[in-house]
């Protein structure tokens, strides 16, 4: 019999997003115990290039989880398990010895190697890693940014293939400084966006490999998103605590949101936004442009998705903030929107690091149409905001082109607390929007999965019980408002990628 006295077993997150990391504890019914967050800066080397200093996500993460730990703890929880879930596609190789990282991390946004995507695309290689991948020749992907680390370390390469470099997405580094070195993994769905791993397949392609001339024997093993990935050493969080759950955060928070069967669909806004549509255990091609992807690997059997990436979603709303001054805060973005003129025709197109799905224009920049005398402050900002529901809408377009049926569209991520943007965004797409009371969904999802390794769900089907809708926005627009602003919007695009 169990003692009164036990404590209630809870799961710890740890989310390394873009812009921050955070952790946070979930007990198991999906309630918030507890979290911390810190923001961590940029860096911008040259004109589109974005890295991350590998010690700062790391002390970040440390030091979130220790706290929220330590909350967790004080509210009476038993931290049973840990889920990690990351930024995906940002690119780090570390030394096997020392443990030190050779480079900063290479973030997804980067764009330092489109010359050597072009070159691919130039010589046919396109079809090969779409057929194989699912993905596009872009720089947002792995293999291309480890490639440019090899070779631009002195003597990185020559250690590479000696074995001594190991390379990993932002989940395998911190798994890997978790145990203490002792598990370089990698889950699937991490794997799936390196460009190097067949998804059908379900692992390291030795063709995709020769392509971008990456050694072997740098990659992690590919592993399950659930089960026994390793366990944190008490060293490093204060107590040993099982590692069962990893996930890239879209696909996390797919798993949040419950987007657990064909045809179900979300999309998260943080710095980037991302669509992703469930299509269950079949890998779709899309016609459009958008990515296929692993949505989980569970006892070795892979889901699949359809995907949409938009590079710049909130990363707009940090630029008002940080690159005009226009606001202090990304939260006075809402009310500064409402005060502009709303027959000003002002679209700005956020393509500072090139454009995503469904374009892929790495070298595509951003730019405003419409500026009148009359234009100011509010008409930009308001552009702004609405440059993600544009967006949106022309992943929704491409998607419906590949067969998508879906009549909701379930958000998430930092922006979801604008309920402005949102009520826009359902105008603009004219589609509801639902956001459901925990809009922690990407670390719900990950809690989740390590909740799933460690046995406290039994199946990925308990996450549908445990997803609630908060609030739903209908599509208010009238035909001929929409009409004019996607015209609009589609002659500033236009004007971009000429
Ligand atoms: N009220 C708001 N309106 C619009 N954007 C917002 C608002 N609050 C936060 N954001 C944007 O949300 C982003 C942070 O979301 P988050 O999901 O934490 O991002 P990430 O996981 O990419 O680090 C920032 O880019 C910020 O500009
Ligand atoms: O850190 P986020 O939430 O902007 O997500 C980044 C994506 O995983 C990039 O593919």
């Amino acid at each position: 019999m169990l003692s009164r006295s036990r404590k209630a077993p809870a799961i710890l997150a740890i989310d390394q997003g873009t812009t921050s990391s955070r952790a946070m504890v979930f007990d198991l019914q999906g309630q918030v115990a507890a979290l911390a967050q810190e923001e961590f800066n940029q860096i911008y080397p040259r004109p589109g290039w974005v890295e991350h200093d590998p010690e700062v996500i790391w002390a970040t993460v440390l030091s979130t989880a220790r706290k929220a730990i330590k909350a967790g703890e004080a509210k009476g929880y038993e931290i049973t398990c840990l889920g990690v879930t990351n930024q995906r596609e940002t690119t780090l190789v570390w030394d096997r010895q020392t443990g030190e990282p050779v480079h900063n991390a290479i973030v997804w946004q980067d764009r330092r190697t489109g010359e050597a995507c072009a070159k691919l695309e130039a010589d046919g290689a396109a079809a090969m890693v779409a057929g194989k991948t699912g993905l596009v020749l872009d720089p947002y992907f792995s293999a291309t940014k480890i490639g440019w680390i090899l070779d631009s370390v002195p003597g990185a390469r020559k250690k590479a293939e000696a074995g001594k470099l190991a390379f990993g997405t932002v989940e395998s580094f911190l798994i890997w400084r978790l145990t203490k070195g002792k598990r370089h993994i990698t889950d699937a769905t991490n794997a799936s966006r390196t460009s190097l791993y067949d998804l059908e397949a379900q692992g390291w392609d030795s063709e995709l490999l020769r392509l971008f001339n990456i050694p072997r024997a740098i990659l992690p093993e590919v592993v399950d998103c659930a089960g026994d990935l390793g366990v944190a050493d008490k060293s490093v969080l204060g107590k040993a605590i099982p590692i069962t759950g990893s996930a890239g955060d879209q696909q996390a928070a797919a798993i949040g949101q419950a987007c657990l069967s064909p045809g179900e669909m979300k999309s998260t806004y943080g710095t980037g936004a991302f669509m992703i549509l469930n299509t269950g255990g079949t890998r779709v091609t899309s016609q459009n442009r958008l990515l296929a992807t692993t949505a989980w690997r569970l006892e070795g059997k892979s889901a699949f998705a359809l995907e949409g990436s938009v590079l710049s979603a909130g990363a707009t709303i940090q630029w008002l903030r940080d690159g005009l001054g226009l606001i202090s805060k990304a939260s006075e973005v809402e009310a500064l929107a409402a005060s502009a003129d709303p027959d000003a025709p002002v679209y700005l197109v956020p393509a500072f690091t090139g454009l995503g799905a469904p374009h892929w224009k790495p070298e595509a920049r951003g730019l405003i149409t419409g500026l009148t005398r009359g234009a100011g402050r509010a008409e930009i900002a308001r552009a702004a905001l609405e440059s993600t529901a544009f967006q949106t809408h022309d992943l929704l377009t491409a998607m419906r082109a590949d067969g998508a049926q879906t009549l909701t569209l379930k958000v998430d991520g930092g922006m979801v607390a604008n309920a402005a943007f949102l009520q826009r965004l359902a105008d603009i797409c004219d589609l509801e929007v639902v956001r459901p009371v925990n809009t922690e969904t990407t670390a719900w999802g990950a809690a989740f999965l390590a909740g799933l390794g460690a046995g406290h769900f039994a199946s990925i089907t308990e996450a549908a019980s445990l997803w609630k809708a908060d609030q739903r926005f209908a599509p208010a627009a009238d035909t001929g408002w929409r009409t004019r602003h996607l015209a609009g919007w589609a002659d500033a695009l236009r004007r971009t990628t000429m």
